[in-house]
């Protein structure tokens, strides 16, 4: 198999972006968060240790994994429990590939170009034992600190959503800074630049809340220009519906991958009561 400059395999695969407009139209627009926080173990009858967390996500996995277009374990919930942790996402990140399930690797990671280019290889890189199908990145180092893992994903077939407007309310402070130039949109821009002309839509994501209100409108930010999967946390645990994502997105609502973790694992360990609550979910998420 051809090698590319980064000793990488080349591209076997379709790019993310197309991957996941295909799994959202067959599947909707829904991404189960895997968050295996301590009270959501003990609440499944599960010891706080690597044990309880492959059960955990073996199990979220098995219940909805047929049900959403992508699944996003959240790599700090297994950072936790040191190298078992890491062991256990491993696990999770290949049975989730052998069953054809989308991933996005939490990670938020960011760091000069030097340091990104090893973050990059961990997640990214074709034959890693921490390669997910997309990861969440950073851009506070500067958005062209990311390059390495841009380029890396798309030499792949991989993608990444880099942090936009998040759902946290300290999130305005850095990235509202800047008036109608202001940070989030200047990522805004950079991530269109990325995906231009890419179809049916690009493989670098955006990740906004679902709880920005009108933050979009205020910061004259046009969404739908940045052809971006847009990975939208906030529902449920804190507090969006669906109804927000629509009138906050708008026009861009049909690029939106809405995530929720907490109020759907709550619902666990049984696996019906686990889908009956992504099909909750998923119902009350308007059609685009
Ligand atoms: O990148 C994320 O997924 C993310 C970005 C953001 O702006 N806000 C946000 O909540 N998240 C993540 O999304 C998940 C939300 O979990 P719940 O609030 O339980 O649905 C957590 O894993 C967060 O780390």
């Amino acid at each position: 198999m051809p090698e590319d400059q980064a000793g990488n395999s080349a591209r076997r695969r379709a790019p993310f972006g197309a991957r996941l407009r295909a799994a959202m139209d067959a599947r909707g627009p829904l991404c189960v968060g895997i968050d295996p926080h301590p009270g959501l173990l003990a609440a499944w009858g599960l010891n706080d240790d690597a044990a309880g967390l492959e059960h955990f996500s073996l199990t979220v996995l098995e219940a909805v994994g047929e049900r959403a277009a992508a699944l996003k374990p959240q790599v700090a919930l297994f950072e936790r429990h040191g190298s078992a942790g890491i062991a256990v996402l491993e696990k999770l990140l290949a049975a989730c590939a052998e069953s054809d399930v989308l991933t996005i690797a939490d990670a938020k990671r960011g760091d000069i170009g030097s340091t990104m280019a090893a973050y990059a290889d961990a997640w990214l890189r074709e034959g890693s034992p921490l390669a997910a199908d997309s990861v969440t990145l950073s851009p506070y180092l500067g958005y062209e600190s990311l390059r390495p893992a841009l380029d890396l994903a798309a030499a792949t077939g991989r993608g990444v959503f880099v942090l936009g407007l998040t759902s946290n309310p300290e999130g305005a402070s850095v990235q509202h800074v800047g008036g109608d130039r202001s940070v989030a949109a200047r990522i805004v821009d950079a991530v269109a630049a990325e995906n231009a002309g890419e179809l049916p839509l690009g493989s670098t994501g955006l990740v906004v809340g679902a709880t920005v209100g009108t933050a979009l409108a205020d910061l004259g930010i046009d969404l739908e220009a940045a052809n971006a999967p847009i990975l939208a946390p906030g529902l449920g645990a804190q507090g969006a519906t669906g109804r927000d994502l629509q009138s906050t997105f708008g026009g861009a609502y049909r690029n939106v991958l809405a995530t929720s973790s907490r109020e759907i694992l709550q619902a666990g360990p049984d696996k019906a009561s686990l889908q009956a609550a992504a099909e909750r979910t998923l119902e009350g998420l308007p059609r685009a």
